[in-house]
């Protein structure tokens, strides 16, 4: 990932912030030395960020896009209520192994099913409601996986889509690459509509955060 930050920035928060458990620390580790792009993860500020926003939230139904080797489900379900459950979609059964090892071993293996296959497929089989969805893969598509998550939503229920940044890629007009374009769509749909709000926060890669509009907000 192209860092977008201030030099040293991205490494003296994370140096500042809480470490992960044993378990996500030994995830990690095989992530490095088995996948090709273990940055992928979204890595402890971001998680210890999460988890501070899902202690408030308390969801009960969680959906991922993008399971990886499990390290954001896996830190997810640390703060979560003990009858909460999150669905996880992932495309490759390589990935998909590691994490239903990892999941296992921590103890996980009831509440966390890892749905493997492309997300747009698997998303569009399931049943709402969900209350706080994750995106975090499969960005060209961006767009069209708000379209089928939304009416998935609860009523309170929040939506984050992560690498909404995009290393910097999104401010540059010369980048048309798909996933590129993909997230642009969906970053001026989200801002656009009446009927949402949403916050890009410029965390890491940058997450944007939304919710429906209520009368009150
Ligand atoms: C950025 S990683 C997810 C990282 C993960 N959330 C974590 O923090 O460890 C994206 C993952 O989505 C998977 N993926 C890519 N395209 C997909 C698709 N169309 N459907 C499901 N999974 C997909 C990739 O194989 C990869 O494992």
């Amino acid at each position: 990932m192209k860092v977008i930050t201030i030099p040293g920035v991205e490494e003296y928060a994370a140096a500042h912030t809480t470490a992960d458990p044993d378990h996500l620390l030994d995830l990690a580790a095989e992530t490095r030395a088995r996948c090709e792009r273990p940055h992928m993860m979204i890595g402890p500020v971001e998680a210890r960020f999460l988890q501070f926003f899902l202690l408030t939230l308390q969801p009960k139904r969680v959906l991922e896009v993008g399971t990886f080797t499990g390290y954001s489900s896996l830190s997810m379900i640390e703060v979560l209520p003990p009858d909460a459950e999150i669905t996880t979609c992932e495309i490759s059964q390589e990935h998909a192994d590691i994490a239903r090892k990892h999941i296992a071993a921590a103890g996980y293996g009831d509440r966390i099913s890892v749905r493997v296959g492309p997300a747009l497929e698997t998303v569009s089989t399931l049943t709402g409601p969900f209350d706080f969805v994750l995106l975090d893969a499969d960005q060209r598509h961006f767009p069209e996986y708000l379209d089928l998550v939304l009416p998935l939503l609860s009523e309170d229920g929040v939506v984050v889509a992560d690498n909404v940044l995009w290393s910097g890629a999104v401010l540059e007009p010369e980048d048309t690459e798909p996933a590129t374009e993909g997230i642009r769509r969906f970053n001026d749909a989200v801002v656009a509509r009446p009927d949402l709000v949403c916050v890009l926060a410029s965390v890491r890669d940058g997450m944007m955060f939304i919710r429906r509009k209520k009368a009150t907000s």
